[in-house]
């Protein structure tokens, strides 16, 4: 996927709060996504990191998208919303953060996670045996009897599991996970990274990750993209980021992440400390 100098703009009538004109979002964003690549895109709250992924599968109708997305050759900005239903989900897959919502408590495991099969006219059990090794593949124990559980059942690992394996079940090229394991606790939290970078390398699956937290894209991502107010501010390899951090707003989020081997007794410094400290601030 290729983006470039894509800008998302909320019309005057559509902002929340009020205030006069257009509120730009996203600022002439360039980003390149190989097959097969896994990209982060970090940065603190605010940023706009959700508004570029929603506005990548033009999720919302009432947002003002410029720029280009470039998609195995074909221009997505401006392609219309039949283009986009046919891509969405079966092409590029989003999941979120919250696993609950992304379930419908009233259907089953199997119903959802075969949906976008049934939909797209593939025969029941046939659905439901892809929805059952999708489920295998991300090692959720019992798959085959699990498709008749509710999300209820499962724990939030669990769920995000199968929220996983709905959105690979078509065999998408690409998936967007916005803060998919923000809402898990730590040990959980780093089981799901390690299915999704694994899943990413077997399926060749390229991966736009969107956190806040740097801490968790070392061992997960090819490329990092730093954001901050709606445009990009560095873009690296993992390596080099951390090694050499450019901006001041970069170097803050590296030096907010926690150490292991730190003084428990020192308070971390804030992205607005290194950034004041570097003469620049946060608007956050
Ligand atoms: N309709 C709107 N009117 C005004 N501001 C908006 C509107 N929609 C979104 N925003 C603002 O756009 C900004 C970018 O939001 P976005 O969700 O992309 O940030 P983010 O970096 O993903 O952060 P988070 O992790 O908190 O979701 C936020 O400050 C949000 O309040």
């Amino acid at each position: 996927m290729s983006i470039d100098g894509l800008s998302v703009r909320v019309p005057e009538k559509e902002r929340i709060g009020g205030g006069a004109g257009d509120l730009t979002l996203v600022d002439r964003l360039s980003l390149r996504i190989r097959p097969g690549e896994r990209v982060a895109l970090v940065g603190e709250s605010g940023s706009g990191k959700s508004m570029t992924a929603r506005a990548v599968l033009q999720l919302d109708p009432h947002l003002r998208l410029s720029g280009s997305v470039r998609w195995k050759g074909q221009e997505l900005v401006g392609s219309g919303e039949r283009r986009m239903r046919t891509i969405r989900g079966r092409e590029i897959s989003m999941i979120f953060q919250d696993p609950m919502t992304a379930l419908n408590p009233v259907l089953t495991i199997g119903e959802q996670v075969a949906e976008t099969l049934t939909v797209h006219g593939m025969p029941k059990k046939k659905a439901y045996a892809r929805a059952a090794e999708m489920l295998d593949r991300l090692r959720v124990p019992k798959a085959k009897e699990r498709l008749r559980a509710y999300p209820g059942e499962f724990s939030g690992g669990m769920r995000q599991r199968v929220v996983m394996a709905a959105a690979l079940v078509a065999g998408p090229d690409m998936l967007i996970a916005d803060e998919p394991t923000t809402a898990l606790d730590v040990r959980v939290q780093e089981q799901v990274l390690d299915l999704l970078e694994e899943q990413s390398r077997e399926l060749d699956l390229a991966v736009l990750f969107i956190t806040h937290d740097l801490g968790i894209v070392a061992g997960l991502a090819h490329r990092v993209a730093v954001m901050l107010r709606g445009a990009l501010v560095e873009e690296r390899t993992v390596d080099d980021l951390f090694a050499c951090p450019r901006h001041p707003y970069t170097r803050g989020l590296i030096g907010s992440v926690p150490r292991l081997d730190a003084d428990p007794g020192i308070r971390l410094k804030t992205v607005a400390d290194h950034m004041s400290m570097e003469g620049t601030t946060s608007h956050a």
